[in-house]
């Protein structure tokens, strides 16, 4: 999978060199291209941000040097024969990002994600490009950063584990909270007692029919405590 990242902080994605996503990236599984918006930003002093027309508080950012930088990407992608590349920006206002949405874009070959900061991007840059190709706004939750890069971090690192080859054994990936629309069940490992503290006895039973009742019954109990939205009932 290609991932094109446009940012006035690449720094910030130099934490997807390291672990997991750094290995998938030696091995060639994801293709990481971080671009900095204010190189395609041409006057003197790389102006990506104004005021907001019609008045109001905070900068918006330009459409200029998004469509300069989104262009470049999609020229560039226009040579490798890849599907039109899915353009992801990530915003409080957009459809909230889920394991679903994670194992769907998982399936593309190329993405691109858009990070505003500001107020946001001039609505402008989401016309152009969603008539001309395909755009998303994507949210991570119902809170607010400073900017997208965060947000795209997160699901990158999402989508990107879910690549095959990327983590080392799949079947960990099946067991997860949210894999199988429940909370994941608590987990131990030695030493058998901790602090006064013993791990539950049918874990230590050898049973392992015994051992996944329980451990489904823990996942539903613990999801219809915290997420009883997850269980549709
Ligand atoms: O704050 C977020 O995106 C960054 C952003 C984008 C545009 C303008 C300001 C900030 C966000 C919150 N949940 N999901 C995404």
């Amino acid at each position: 999978m290609r991932i094109d990242v446009v940012t006035i902080f690449p720094g910030y994605f130099d934490a997807l060199e390291l672990s997991l996503m750094g290995k998938a990236r030696d091995r060639g599984l994801i293709d990481l291209h971080v671009h900095d918006l204010r190189e395609s930003a041409h006057d003197k002093h790389r102006t990506v941000d104004d005021t907001p027309t019609g008045g109001g508080a905070g900068m918006v950012m330009k459409p200029e040097p998004w469509g300069q930088a989104i262009d470049g990407i999609l020229a560039d992608a226009q040579s490798a024969p890849a599907a039109e590349p899915l353009i992801i920006f990530p915003s409080p206002a957009g459809d909230v990002f889920t394991q679903a949405m994670a194992r769907e874009l998982a399936t593309e070959d190329h993405l691109v994600f858009g990070c505003g900061r500001y107020e946001g991007i001039d609505q402008r840059v989401f016309d152009e490009y969603a008539e001309r190709g395909r755009v998303r706004l994507v949210s991570i939750g119902d809170y607010v950063l400073n900017g997208g890069e965060v947000a795209s971090i997160a699901m990158i690192e999402a989508i990107g584990r879910l690549l095959p080859g990327v983590v080392g054994n799949p079947d960990s990936l099946v067991e997860e909270s949210h894999e199988s629309g429940l909370l994941e069940y608590p987990s131990y490992t030695k030493p058998a007692e901790w602090r006064g503290r013993r791990v539950p006895d049918v874990l230590l039973s050898g049973n392992h029919a015994a051992i996944d009742a329980w451990r489904h019954e823990q996942s539903v109990e613990r999801t219809r405590r915290v997420r009883p939205d997850l269980l549709g009932d």
